[in-house]
């Protein structure tokens, strides 16, 4: 039995692609970000300078939508810009930093790849959801750890939402929802799809949203 509480979010957890272009980023975002739940701006080549004005071009976006934005990686840059959260890997420094310094009620990922026990480590060190990975092979991270659905009915999991991440299509979606994701998390699914607005809203359908 895989009880969900109904207060959870649901549905398609957009993350952003490497885009260096920042006009270009807002025109690739905005036809989308209606059919998002959250949005995480994520550039792994971007410099520093580059991120900030990316992050600063997105969240009016974002507000105007109604659609959290959540900081890859950079829990300091997410609080000084006032963004909705962060999300944090093995390699992005301590949750118990980061849920120390932002105000409450910002959102807090932690990846916990494969592991149910990362997941109870992080919660405990303030993450307010978990995310596995990778699901199926992923084109953005060919590298990655695969993880089982077996992790997302895992019933003895903390009391957050449920992220899984990694090679999610619309057509693969749905076992994963099945299994107890809350929410798909999704680059190359909606950003490479020759139509990304109805990319998007297929994600949303695997939830029946
Ligand atoms: C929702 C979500 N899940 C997992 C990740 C991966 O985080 P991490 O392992 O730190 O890898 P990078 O994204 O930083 O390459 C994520 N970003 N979002
Ligand atoms: C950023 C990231 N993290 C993963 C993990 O397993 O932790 S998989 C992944 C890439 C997700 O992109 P796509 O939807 O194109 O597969
Ligand atoms: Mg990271």
């Amino acid at each position: 039995m895989n009880a969900r509480p109904p207060d959870r979010p649901r549905g398609l957890y957009l993350l952003t692609p490497d885009e260096p272009d920042t006009a270009q980023l807002l025109a690739r975002v905005a036809p989308v970000l209606p059919h998002a739940t959250w949005l995480q701006y994520r550039n792994k080549r971007a410099d520093a300078g580059v991120r900030r004005a990316q992050l600063v071009a997105l969240l009016p976006l974002c507000r105007a939508m109604g659609v959290p934005l959540i900081v890859n990686d950079d829990w300091r840059l997410a609080a000084e810009l006032g963004a909705d959260g962060a999300h944090l890997g093995e390699d992005d420094g301590a949750l118990a930093d980061a849920r120390a310094a932002m105000p409450p009620g910002t959102l807090l990922g932690a990846s916990c790849y494969d592991d149910a026990a990362n997941a109870h480590r992080a919660v405990d060190a303030g993450a307010s959801y978990i995310a596995f990975g990778a699901f199926f092979p992923s084109p953005t991270k060919p590298a990655a750890r695969i993880a089982t659905k077996a992790l997302l009915r895992d019933a003895s999991l903390p009391p957050v939402p449920r992220v899984a991440i990694g090679g999610i299509t619309p057509d693969n979606a749905r076992q994963l929802v099945a299994a107890g994701a809350d929410l798909v998390a999704v680059i190359s699914g909606v950003f490479d799809a020759r139509h990304p607005a109805s990319a998007a809203r297929a994600y949303r359908a695997a939830f029946d949203l």
